[in-house]
């Protein structure tokens, strides 16, 4: 039950940016959805929780094993009770976010968590504590249902599914649902789906929005699709290899743009649902 203080303050909103599908837009998503909230003053921290380290490579950290500490540092940290210090393992990026990052070492602390008592909630118990510093967090999953995507879930409000518009894995898409119902049934009973995100769309063609009423078809309203999907586009295939984002690479592009306007949906989504929030505690 979230607290009147909690809601005012704005404390840190989690959300995990999942889909066990490779390569549906996760990273791109978490790294231009983050740094759009920081230009729009918000206070982000971007967390990589891939062992691949796509997200720590693409702002710009192309050795991602020279790291240290890294995310898997922070979680042995929390396994075996020691202090973390503030700010200790966060990364400044020039674009305004803050930067968990991640490599490889991560897939071994994913295997040694099958011993760890509370072993979904390490990260969560590791973002508790850095929560407070920031508006809103997003966590970059892995493309698996694995311990580590557990642990994201655990510790999210909500969850933003980026789909590959022509790919729409329906069956898919049902496994990751159950997956993120068991763990709100078991673990999380705050956890939400904020919605859908169709990305890599061709063009603004009647497609789209065949998918998009295919989604409402099949799940009955329960799931939005954001009104903004992500055009494909060579320039937001090459960030990855510039280190830094589309705002910055092809500002006046369309990709941009489309993320642009994601920001101010996602940004609109959580007022409204701070004012409900809000509403109900009076
Ligand atoms: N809008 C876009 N237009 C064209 N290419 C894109 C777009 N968004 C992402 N890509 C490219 O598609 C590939 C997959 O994107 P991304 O890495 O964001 O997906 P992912 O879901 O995080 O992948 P993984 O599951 O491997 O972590 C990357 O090569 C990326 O550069």
């Amino acid at each position: 039950m979230q607290k009147r203080g909690d809601i005012v303050a704005k404390k840190g909103t989690v959300t995990a940016v999942v889909n066990q599908k490779g390569g549906t837009g996760k990273t791109t998503t978490c790294e231009n959805l983050g740094i759009g909230l920081a230009m729009e003053g918000k206070k982000v921290l971007l967390v990589d929780t891939d062992p691949q380290a796509s997200l720590t490579i693409s702002l710009g950290y192309p050795m991602p094993d020279r790291i240290s500490p890294t995310l898997s540092d922070l979680m042995k940290k929390i396994v075996s009770d020691q202090p973390i210090e503030s700010g200790e393992g966060i990364l400044h990026h020039p674009e305004g976010v803050d930067l968990v990052p991640a490599n490889i070492e991560l897939a071994g602390m994913e295997v040694s968590l099958v011993n760890v008592m509370s072993r979904e909630s390490v990260l969560k118990q590791y973002l508790d504590s850095v929560k407070k510093e920031y508006d809103f967090i997003l966590l970059d999953c892995m493309p698996s249902l694995g311990m580590l995507t557990i642990n994201a879930l655990t510790a999210a409000d909500n969850v933003i599914i980026p789909v590959q518009a022509q790919y729409l894995p329906a069956k898919g898409l049902e496994q990751l649902l159950q997956t993120v119902n068991k763990v709100k049934r078991q673990i999380n009973p705050k956890l939400r789906i904020e919605g859908i995100l169709l990305t890599m769309v061709d063009s603004r063609t009647n497609y789209a929005k065949d998918i998009s009423a295919l989604i409402r078809e099949n799940y009955g309203g329960k799931l939005k699709v954001y009104q903004t999907d992500i055009p494909r586009s060579v320039r937001a295939e090459e960030i990855s290899a510039e280190g830094k984002s589309i705002f910055r690479h092809d500002p006046k592009g369309k990709v941009a743009e489309a993320y642009r306007v994601l920001t101010k949906e996602v940004l609109q989504n959580a007022e409204k649902r701070r004012k409900r929030q809000l509403e109900q505690l009076r």
